[in-house]
This record gives C-alpha cells, structure tokens and sequence, in this order.
C-alpha cells in the first residue's frame, strides 16, 4: 500500500505501563505533542509486556508471547511501513531473537529505518521486569541492529559491565550500534547532564566532527513528578527523528521538550506524577547548556547591529555590491571566494568606503584579518571559522559578528559568543553554495523565533520573491539572499517588492 501524505510512521516496540508514565502511553503523548497537521507523525504500538505499576513499583510484568508479537508486526505492515522504530521494554531472550531478525528482514526493504533501543529493564522504582538472561541475548543478538541506543547510566553499565562511560560506549560501538545517548537524569548531581556519542557511521546525517561527543545540560527539576522522563526523552528523540531533524539537533530538541514538560509537571498525588507534554518546546529558559564544544568567548557581547537587517543581499564583488546600493539595499554582504590577496584587499577596501553611510552595514565574509585591518563594520563566519578566528579582537575593535547555523545545535554553539545576529539556513535548495546537512524547510524556521528570542535571526538559502512571504510567516523578520538579487533584471523594483513583504509581515504577524 502507498502512504499519501507526509505523515511519518513511527513504532514502538515496549511494554504498557498502566500508570502512563512511561511505557507505550509516554510514547504516545510524546510522539502526539510533536504531531501537526503540517507535518503529522502517527505512532503505531507492539506491545511486549503487560505491567501493574503505581509511583512505588511494578506489581506484575507478563511478557507477551512472541508468536503475539509477530502478529502484530504483521498487522501494522498492512497498513504503513515506519520511518522510526523505537524500542523499549524487552522482557525476555525469545522476544529480542524475533525482534533481531524481523529488524533484519524489514531493513531490506526499508533502508533509510532508523531504530532505537531503550533498554528499559528497571524501572525507576527499583523494581526488575527483565528476566536475567535478556542482556546477554541483547548484546549478542539485538545491538548489531540498533541505530540508535539509549541506556541510563545504569543500563550501560548492566550492558557492557563497565562503570566507566568512555569504555562503556566503545564496547557498544563496536558492536554495531550506530549512536549512544547515555541520560544522567539517575544520576546524583545538581545538573542533569545527558551525552550523545556518535560514530563516524551516523555522520552522513551531519554531525561536524568538532568533538567526538556532544554534552548537553541543565539544571534538576527537584520535585517527584518525573515517573518516565527517560522514557519520554527516548521518544522525544524518536519524534524529531520522525520530523526530518539531524541527530543533534533531535538531541536538543528532545531535552528541550522534557525540561519544559519537567518545568510545567501533572502531578497526581503530593509525591507521584509524570512530566507534562505540552507540544514543540517553544521558550528559550528550556533550552540545556552545551557543554562540550565550549568556543572561547570575547569577555562582552558583541557590539548590536545599528538597525535591523530586513533584506540582506550578498554580493561577489564590488560591481554587485555598486548594484545593490543603488537599487536601495542597506545591508549588504561582500562575499568574494576566489581572487588573489592583492586584489582581495583592494575589493574589501572599496566596499568599505563606498558603504561608508550610516544608513548602511555592510558585511565582509571569511577575510576577518583584513576586516579587522581594514575598519569594516561588521564580518560574517562560518561554524568553522570562528574556530581559528580571533574573536576577541573583532569584539574589541567593536566590529558585528554574523554566524551562520544549521539547526538548534549550531544554534546553541554559536550563541555562547553572543554575536550580533545569527544565519540559519539552507532553508530550501540552494546552487549557490554545496550544502552537507540537512534542509531547514519553513515547518523547522517557524520553531526558532520563540526559542531563540533575543538575537535577530536571518533566514538563508534558495529565498526569492516568490517564497519570501511564506518565510516571513514563520516569524523570521529578515531574509539574506544571493542568487534571487543577482538574477533580478530590475534591482530597483525587486529591492522594493522583497522590502514591502518583510514591512507587511512586521505588521501582519
Ligand atoms: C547571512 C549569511 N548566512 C550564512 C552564510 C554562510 O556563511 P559560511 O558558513 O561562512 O559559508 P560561506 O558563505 O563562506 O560559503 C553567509 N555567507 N551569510
Ligand atoms: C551562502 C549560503 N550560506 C548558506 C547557509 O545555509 O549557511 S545557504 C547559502 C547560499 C544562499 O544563496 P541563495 O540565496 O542563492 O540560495
Ligand atoms: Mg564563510
């Protein structure tokens, strides 16, 4: 049968938890609070196990047979085949033998599937619901499977025997498994820090390999009404996979949802209650610290950009930039990437001066030594680049700092420096510039504004006047361009059209 519309399919694969804390039921009102009618997920369940639980403990866990198992799997592949599988609660050898080899046949078919584990055999109570011999058969049999895996601490130390981290998640990966989120929410500590190890083969989806694991934090919610948050930030994770997100990014996405649903918790009793799941995480206070990946930051922010970016054109050299000034652009870019240094000096020199008005900013990207040098008012770098640029110097001289971004965790990265705004693209296909990771679309755009809500954010990447409103209605109030103002065979009246949707969507929204 052929799926006909954009809903993702996700499954999962876990045992019922009748206090709907965690199990299934956390599944299902987390993949629900990331669903929208723009991009709908629908999450399909195989129960494994039936449990009687309360907020003291487990009473009772009956494994379903796995003959049950296999119809179900059978059933729901009448209907749609899944993006995402996640896998919880396993009780026995029997099941993870199936499971191992139904995933081994369906990837056949499916090869773009991504499948996660959470061996959940404890609960958070205490209480065992595996039986002894399910590790072994999981190490053995189900890990070579697994995309995606993610253990608590204690899980990964009942996994590979090792109470070291590091180790713990080199033996995993070597055992086929593709990622390890290791969650420290079990922990004793007044942080709640969670770590995404990610192995070469899961960077096609477009990790940089700036550290070889990412560490995300934030402060310990101290009350009671957490019963299944381990659950709900593997299914968080599930749903942002679902939607199209790059791993890391689904990483902060998914500990920006629980701390939100652990800020604003549905307590039941004075003592036993579950987080709250309240849909797309969408204040900047949830958002976790990135502690891995420290950037080295000027002691002040960065100097604020005189006025807003609205419409910003970047340009190849400085006949385009001439162009641009007289159709009316105020900011602009100087984006040269192949000339000799010589000429290179003598181009950045001329922007400046002919940008020398104070109603104009004018950009220069990549050259920051000759910026600096040269007294242009602000620069733009890349992720890589502020990694070798001396940022303290361009803050001292009081030049603006532009950063471009690719989704929440460059966002998070580029943030610390506290520039005077942030790109974020591709937002659609672009030829001007090969792009590695993943497209933003207009459904990823619209959840930046509210979470990052204090630093002017410009959209770039294929934006031209026939997609611009719907960018600016994502709540984006500035739109960087390089191929729609080149192409433009009246510049004048193009400036004009592309400034009147962003003033009309100031208004509007
Ligand atoms: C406004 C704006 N956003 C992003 C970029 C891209 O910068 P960078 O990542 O440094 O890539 P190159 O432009 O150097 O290819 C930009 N230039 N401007
Ligand atoms: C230079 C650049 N940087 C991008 C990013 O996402 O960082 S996209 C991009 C190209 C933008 O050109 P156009 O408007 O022609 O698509
Ligand atoms: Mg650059």
């Amino acid at each position: 049968m052929t799926q006909v519309n954009n809903t993702a399919v996700i499954w999962s694969i876990a045992g019922s938890d009748n206090s709907a804390g965690a199990g299934i039921q956390a599944d299902l009102k987390t993949i629900q609070s990331f669903s929208t009618p723009e991009q709908p997920l629908h999450l399909c369940t195989l129960v494994t196990a039936i449990t009687a639980q309360h907020s003291s403990g487990v009473d009772a866990c009956m494994a379903v047979y796995v003959e049950l198992l296999h119809l179900q799997a059978m059933a729901l592949l009448k209907d749609a085949k899944p993006s995402v599988i996640k896998i919880g609660l396993l009780v026995n050898a029997a099941q993870v033998l199936w499971l191992a080899d139904f995933l081994q046949q369906l990837r056949k078919s499916l090869p773009d599937l991504l499948v996660m584990y959470d061996p959940v055999a404890i609960s958070s109570s205490g209480s065992t619901m595996a039986e002894p011999d399910l590790y072994q058969a999981v190490v053995q049999h189900l890990l070579p499977h697994i995309d995606l895996l993610t253990p608590n601490l204690q899980e990964l130390e009942a996994l590979t025997q090792s109470p070291d981290t590091e180790q713990a998640v080199k033996l995993l990966l070597n055992t086929g498994v593709k990622a390890v989120l290791v969650k420290g929410g079990h922990a004793e500590a007044t942080l709640c820090t969670d770590l995404l190890f990610i192995s070469e083969n899961f960077r096609y989806l477009g990790y940089p390999a700036y550290t070889n694991y990412i560490r995300l934090s934030s402060t310990r919610q101290q009350h009671h009404f957490n019963h299944g948050t381990g659950c709900c930030l593997s299914s968080a994770l599930a749903a942002a996979l679902a939607l199209g997100y790059a791993l890391e990014d689904a990483f902060v996405v998914a500990k920006t949802y629980i701390n939100q649903g652990l800020s604003q918790p549905v307590a039941i009793t004075e003592c036993s209650g579950t987080l709250g799941h309240w849909g797309f995480p969408a204040k900047p206070e949830y958002l976790p610290e990135l502690l891995t990946d420290k950037l080295l930051p000027p002691a002040q922010a960065f100097a604020p950009l005189k006025a807003a970016l609205v419409l910003y054109v970047i340009v190849p050299s400085v006949a385009e930039l001439e162009r641009a000034l007289v159709a009316g652009v105020k900011t602009l870019q100087l984006r040269i990437k192949s000339t000799n240094p010589q000429q290179l000096r003598q181009q950045i020199q001329q922007a400046i001066q002919l940008c020398q008005h104070p109603d104009v900013q004018l950009f220069i990207n990549d050259h920051w030594q000759l910026a600096l040098e040269l007294g242009a008012y602000g620069v733009h770098l890349g992720q890589e680049d502020i990694n070798s640029a001396n940022l303290a110097a361009l803050q001292q001289a009081g030049l603006r700092l532009g950063v471009s971004s690719h989704g929440f965790y460059k966002l998070l990265r580029a943030q610390q420096l506290q520039p005077s705004y942030l790109a974020i693209g591709a937002i659609f296909a672009t030829q001007t510039k090969e792009m590695t990771g993943k497209l933003q679309g207009l459904q990823k755009l619209a959840r930046y504004p509210a979470l990052f809500p204090d630093i002017p954010l410009v959209a770039i990447g294929g934006i031209n006047e026939s997609n611009a409103k719907a960018v600016l209605a994502t709540g984006i109030r500035h739109l960087a361009v390089v191929q729609a103002f080149a192409q433009a065979t009246d510049p004048k009246l193009w400036v004009q059209q592309m400034q009147q949707f962003i003033t009309e969507a100031q208004h509007a929204y």
